[in-house]
């Protein structure tokens, strides 16, 4: 069954189209990445989902209901982690966890177990008496995911919640989101790093301009492109300088490289030539041959699959980052 079924979506601030009809479908037990750069839609949707806003056009459906403002009782079965820390200064994380449960669960021996299970969940237990100015910015982070959990909701947005944090604590929240998921809850993960998605989205749908570009798993995505693979060769000189070893490459090598079968596009960036090849057997000899024909000098050399970010700079001709 669809958790959630977004169609034709529209929502405009002033003369800005943030969502230009916009689809999404997300089934029960997936973990599934929303992927775009800043500014491409992906807190806008989810603040439509939640009905934390209002749209111009499209309908809404979680959990097979239509979703509007009053709709507590679905409200209910859902948890944010906002992209913002959003806690209370005054308060210590035992009672901020407190505070945010008590929105959608009243019974106070009920709750303390609740409490008591996000703490552990995200490795709190040291700090549960602790006020929020007192954490660190990992720790924050940890004690906004568990705000956003510890109702145990069936359905969990994550608003990009590795932002600005280090690599300790962004290894426990994508951890824990499994953890989440295997343990039966629905997961919608916005990213613009490409990596977090990798590893632990099931689908991703990659966003751009409010728009849905492409959507599916990363390897589905990744197949649906040209590139099949990208090899990047260090080049050397004997004087091993990195602009002299970009100069001793003429444009007669790069064009013979061009020129080869399987290559779509050849990139020189200091001493690094990148060439990226459609799927084929023979790409790295092949590659190799015209370079040592020309007498190029080689350091190392790579041969990796497409990342996310080739299937974003083949759609949009951009960099997922900049
Ligand atoms: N309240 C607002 N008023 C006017 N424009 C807004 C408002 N909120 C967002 N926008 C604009 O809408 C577009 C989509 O923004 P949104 O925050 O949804 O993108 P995002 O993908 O979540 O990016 P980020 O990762 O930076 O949060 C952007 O161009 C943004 O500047």
């Amino acid at each position: 069954m669809d958790i959630i079924a977004v169609e034709n979506l529209v929502k405009r601030y002033d003369d800005l189209l943030a969502l230009d009809h916009f689809n999404l479908h997300v089934t029960q037990g997936e973990i599934f990445g929303l992927l775009g750069p800043n500014g491409s839609g992906k807190t806008t949707s989810i603040n439509c989902m939640l009905a934390l806003l209002t749209y111009d056009r499209g309908t809404i459906r979680l959990f097979g209901e239509p979703m509007d403002p009053a709709r507590y009782d679905l409200k209910r079965r859902i948890g944010v982690v906002p992209q913002q820390v959003a806690v209370i200064n005054e308060l210590t994380v035992h009672e901020n966890i407190d505070y945010f449960c008590s929105l959608y669960v009243s019974d106070r021996t009920r709750r303390r177990t609740l409490v008591d299970e996000a703490i552990e969940f995200v490795g709190l237990e040291e700090f549960a008496a602790f006020r929020p100015g007192k954490l660190s910015g990992g720790l924050l982070r940890r004690l906004n995911i568990a705000c956003g959990i510890a109702h145990k909701p069936e359905l969990i947005f994550f608003d990009e919640p590795t932002v600005a944090v280090d690599p300790q604590s962004r290894n426990a929240v994508l951890t824990g989101i499994q953890r989440l998921r295997s343990e039966g809850a629905t997961v919608v993960y916005t990213s613009h790093y490409m990596e977090e998605v990798e590893q632990i989205c099931d689908r991703v749908m990659i966003m751009d301009h409010g728009r849905a570009l492409a959507q599916g798993t990363c390897d589905e995505l990744k197949r649906s492109i040209k590139t099949g693979e990208r090899i990047v060769v260090e080049l050397q000189t004997a004087s091993g300088t990195r602009e002299a070893a970009a100069s001793s490459i003429d444009k007669r090598e790069l064009d013979r490289l061009r020129a080869l079968p399987h290559v779509i596009d050849v990139a020189l960036t200091d001493n690094l030539l990148a060439v990226s090849c459609e799927a084929s057997e023979h790409n790295l000899t092949d590659v190799l041959a015209a370079l040592r024909a020309g007498n190029v000098r080689m350091g190392r050399i790579t041969c990796a699959p497409p990342t996310l970010n080739d299937v974003f700079l083949e759609i949009t001709g951009r960099e997922l980052r900049d």
